[in-house]
């Protein structure tokens, strides 16, 4: 292609070189909602209760298997059980219950009870997580997060509702998303975090077509870009039998279901610490979910692209404070024993929330790193600190005196004086709120100093594969995707001189973020 220029590109007329599976790609988001209906001929999966309380049976808690001497497929769990996990007909047939796995599963292959010795001390290590995993479910993190949530918030959750100026849906008005947070200085992030997320969830179904939003193309062209990553780093399971996982934490409304039917994923594992998120994911894959999931070979190639045909399941959980079995465990029982290492870990839009304190990035990291198979990768997003040093090292503030920087699009307003060298010592704790119109609403987040993060995730077994900022990445990388993303999703990011892509205070704001990729070490 041509005719690309910084964040936009062309599109060709057409290309004869498309499979049948791209011509066919998904539709939209909206589409395919649109299209979709119950399907009422499977099993359900496990519904999240309407009060999002965590149904805990003990007869269902992994403590009651423990004479089982069942085996152990992933690191999570005890390395000197060695019957394969397949054998434990028990915890398969508990987990199919569930109903989110038609078939039994198989064990994976790879030796990931012997760890290797370099990464032993997160493994089994320091952070002691495997006697978490281990603890008795009815005293659950989920248990306790959910009971504690109920004395915090209820008013800020509910509140959107009347602050609604337009109470017809059916209104052609468009209602940009306003979040209304009380004492917001008083609370912490986690209780900021939830109320707003679960208040954007709930004004997003009042708010008109989301066409007519302000930051629509904006919206189109972030999809755009995870479309890219996880369709170029989704790494397949090696392991024919084994079945193609993708973990996506801090997973929203289930925004990126669409992306793991592009990329063919078989099972997806959605967390969020919004319950209202977890709610409206779950509901949108339940309305779009394939009539048969294709369980062979053969019938994964005819796959209905235009529905997902993978399995799904979604817990409400803190994935920076708990561990990924103290959040499903309870939910799914033995699922860490059937799923688990997944081959993929997505953390869209959502780590610069981590880093407010270090244990909390270690906590975010053991998960990952014990979630991941070797090989599997770390796919990710979030805010650019070159791009935040270079606002800082260039003074380029809108409001000096409130240390604010951004444009009517977005924008970024430090707690502190920021170094004026704009590197962050401590990397933890340099906090900001973030708006970008209708979309977050002055939440706070924190500054995540890449080469920390990179060396921190070495520690941890994952090595960079990948690093750009959103406007490169889009360069680079849409001549392969515009045959293969939907036409609607193209179109959606068109700009005004008819090329495609970001332009004028959209692309500032999207050049706030970079993808980045790691893959776990290991054989
Ligand atoms: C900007 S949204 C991104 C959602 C989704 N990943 C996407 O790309 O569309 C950030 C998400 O992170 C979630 N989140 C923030 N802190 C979290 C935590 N400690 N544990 C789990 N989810 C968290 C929020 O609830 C919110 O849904």
């Amino acid at each position: 292609m041509s005719n690309i220029e910084a964040g936009s590109a062309s599109l060709p007329d057409s290309n004869p070189s498309v499979n049948k599976d791209e011509k066919e790609l998904k539709s939209t988001e909206e589409n395919l909602e649109q299209e979709s209906k119950p399907d009422i001929n499977k099993p359900p999966i496990k519904k999240i209760k309407a009060d999002d309380s965590i149904d805990i049976s003990d007869s269902f808690s992994r403590r009651e298997n423990k004479d089982n001497n069942n085996s152990i497929s992933s690191v999570y769990n005890d390395e000197n059980k060695k019957t394969p996990a397949w054998m434990k007909s028990k915890t398969t047939d508990k987990y199919d219950k569930y109903g989110s796995r038609s078939t039994p599963i198989a064990a994976p292959t790879a030796p990931v009870n012997n760890p290797d010795e370099r990464y032993s001390k997160y493994m089994t290590g320091s952070l002691n997580s495997n006697d978490r995993v281990r603890r008795p479910p009815t005293e659950t993190t989920v248990n306790r997060y959910d009971k504690k949530r109920a004395h915090e918030e209820v008013d800020d959750d509910v509140a959107p509702y009347s602050n609604l100026a337009v109470a017809n849906p059916s209104s052609n008005l468009y209602q940009t998303f306003q979040s209304h947070i009380n004492n917001k200085e008083s609370k912490d992030i986690n209780s900021i975090v939830r109320s707003h997320y679960n208040q954007r969830t709930q004004q997003s179904k009042f708010q008109g077509s989301r066409t007519k939003s302000p930051i629509y193309k904006l919206r189109n062209f972030n999809n755009a870009i995870k479309y890219i990553l996880l369709g170029n780093w989704v790494k397949h399971n090696p392991d024919p039998n084994r079945p193609t996982v993708i973990l996506d934490l801090c997973c929203g409304k289930g925004g990126d279901l669409n992306k793991c039917e592009f990329v063919s994923v078989d099972q997806y594992i959605g967390i969020d610490i919004s319950d209202a998120s977890i709610k409206e994911a779950f509901s949108r894959y339940s309305r779009n979910k394939a009539r048969f999931i294709p369980q062979t070979a053969q019938s994964k190639k005819e796959r209905d692209t235009r529905r997902y045909n993978f399995e799904a399941c979604f817990a409400t959980g803190d994935c920076f404070s708990s561990s990924i079995p103290e959040i499903l465990e309870p939910n799914f029982p033995g699922i860490i024993d059937g799923l688990f290492p997944v081959d993929c870990v997505s953390l869209q839009f959502a780590m610069h929330y981590a880093f407010e304190t270090e244990e909390k990035v270690h906590q975010l990291l053991t998960n990952i790193t014990k979630s991941l198979r070797a090989g599997g990768t770390l796919i990710g997003t979030i805010p650019s600190s070159d791009f935040i040093k270079d606002k800082i090292v260039n003074r380029a503030f809108i409001d000096e005196e409130n240390r604010k920087f951004g444009n009517d699009l977005y924008s970024v307003t430090f707690h502190k004086d920021p170094p004026s060298e704009g590197v962050f010592r401590p990397p933890f704790g340099n906090g900001y709120n973030y708006s970008l119109k209708d979309a977050i609403d002055d939440v706070p987040e924190y500054v995540v100093p890449f080469e920390v993060f990179r060396g921190l995730c070495e520690e941890y077994g994952l090595v960079l594969k990948y690093k750009k900022n959103f406007i490169d990445i889009f360069n680079q990388e849409i001549p392969k995707y515009f045959s293969k993303l939907n036409k609607n999703l193209i179109e959606g990011m068109k700009r005004s001189d008819g090329k495609y892509g970001a332009e004028g205070l959209e692309k500032e704001a999207v050049g706030f973020y970079i993808g980045f990729v790691f893959e776990k070490l290991g054989n």
